[in-house]
Order: structure tokens, then sequence, then C-alpha cells
């Protein structure tokens, strides 16, 4: 399982000025909190947090995870990033699938995590919104990460061209990665049971219905 993260000061810009640079800390830790307990409450603890800041590297640290730190890149951060983390696994764990999760999937079930778990001999993309990955469960190591831009095609184009059998796991909550105001209101919705709707709560985010061209007003009380 690899988790990557870039860095608590510069991460979620598009929240930015919605959240200020402490709020969206705060939320990436309450985030990482939210997945990490779910992947364990399914006997998941095999998780590497990777990431550049040394910040990020000791909070993983405190949750009793592993780390690694990735080389300072001039560009394609998150890919040579993951590629160097999918290195270092091969190097140090036998044989072990992986698992490649963003840090801001709040909403990723149980329920998630049990249905990769039952296939786990296939190649599983899971879509985000706005046409992102947010879940690659790759069994063939010689397979490279393309998150970026539509990453959700890029992923299905390279599986195509290895011939890879591919399995798409369409999920509600699995998609809902938080990078806008509006997706805190989806949040605010659907994540009752989470840390991270109780720190939005404590910092008085607040989300009511908008008829208008935004399905949800996010706003603050
Ligand atoms: N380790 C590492 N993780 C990254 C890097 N860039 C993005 N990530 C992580 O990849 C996941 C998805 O990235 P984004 O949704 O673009 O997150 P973000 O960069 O904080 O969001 P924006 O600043 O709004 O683009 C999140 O878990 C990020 O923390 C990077 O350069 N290194
Ligand atoms: C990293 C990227 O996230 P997005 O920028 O789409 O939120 C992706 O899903 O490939």
């Amino acid at each position: 399982m690899i988790i990557p993260v870039s860095s608590f000061i510069t991460s979620k810009t598009r929240l930015s000025p919605f959240l200020s640079v402490d709020e969206r800390s705060n939320l990436l830790r309450c985030m990482l909190k939210d997945i990490i307990e779910t992947l364990k409450s399914e006997d998941i603890s095999d998780i590497v947090i990777t990431s550049k800041d040394d910040d990020v590297l000791s909070y993983a640290k405190s949750l009793n995870l592993d780390v690694f730190k990735e080389s300072e890149h001039e560009c394609d951060f998150l890919n040579l990033a993951l590629l160097e983390t999918i290195e270092y696994i091969k190097q140090t764990k036998t044989d072990s699938q992986i698992l490649i999760l963003p840090a801001d999937i709040p909403l990723i079930s149980t329920e998630n995590i049990q249905y990769i778990k039952s296939h786990f001999k296939d190649f599983i993309i899971a879509p985000s919104r706005g046409g992102g990955t947010n879940l690659l469960y790759i069994s063939d190591h010689e397979f490279i990460p393309e998150f970026g831009e539509f990453s959700f095609f890029k992923h299905q184009i390279q599986a195509k061209k290895r011939e890879i059998p591919l399995n798409i796991y369409d999920s509600f909550f699995l998609s809902l990665d938080i990078n806008t105001p509006e997706d805190l209101g989806e949040l605010m919705l659907h994540g009752k049971m989470t840390q991270t709707y109780n720190y939005l709560d404590k910092i008085n985010i607040k989300v009511k219905n908008n008829h208008g061209k935004e399905r949800l007003n996010v706003y603050r009380k």
C-alpha cells in the first residue's frame, strides 16, 4: 500500500483561500487518519507514506506507518515519487501487490477494501470525478503510474497496451477526492462518521442545497 502525500504546507491549493494554510494542513492530517483507520480495520497495515516533506514523514511515523522520502524532482513529481516507492517496496518486501491511494479520499470504506481484497488477481482502477484515478491496484510491477490530468484514461490505455485485464471499480465514496470547497460539502453530507467531518464542523464549515450552477453551497457559519 502506497499513499503519496505532497506537503502539509503546499497541499490542496484548490481549497485556498476558502481554507487557510493551517486549516488545509489540518484537513490533510485528518483525511490521512481516516484513510489509515479504514485500512487498518481491514487488516491492511503494510502502508508506506511517500513524501519529500519531513513534517509529513514525521506525522506518518507518529501513526506507526512506514515512510519513504522521495527525491527532489524537476517535474512529474508524483509519478516519479511513486516509481521510487515501488522500487523500494520491490527491494524490501517480497512479491507484494501494489495498491496506490491518494491521501485525499477520506470516504474510502471498509466495503471498498473488501472488494479490492476479493479481486486481488485483477488490475483495478477506481475513477475520481474529473477524470482522475483514486485507486490503482497493480500486480504487474512494471506498470507505470501516470497520475495527473485525466489519469483514469491514461491508465486504461496503458493497461490495454500491456494486455492487462482491467477491472474498473466504480464507487461513489472512493471517487470523492477532496480538492474544492464543493468537495468539502459532499464530505459534510456523506462523511459524518469521519475525523475529517469533525474537524470541518469544528471550524464551522456548513453546507446547504443550492439550486444554482453549483449544487452545494459551502460556507462558514
Ligand atoms: N509524494 C508526493 N505526493 C504528491 C505529490 N503531488 C501530489 N501528491 C499527492 O497525490 C495525491 C493527489 O494529488 P492532488 O489531488 O493533486 O493533491 P494536491 O496536489 O494537494 O492538490 P492541489 O494542490 O489542489 O492540486 C494527494 O495525496 C497528494 O498529496 C508529490 O509531488 N509527491
Ligand atoms: C493526481 C490526480 O489527482 P487530481 O489532480 O485529478 O485531483 C489524479 O487523480 O491523477
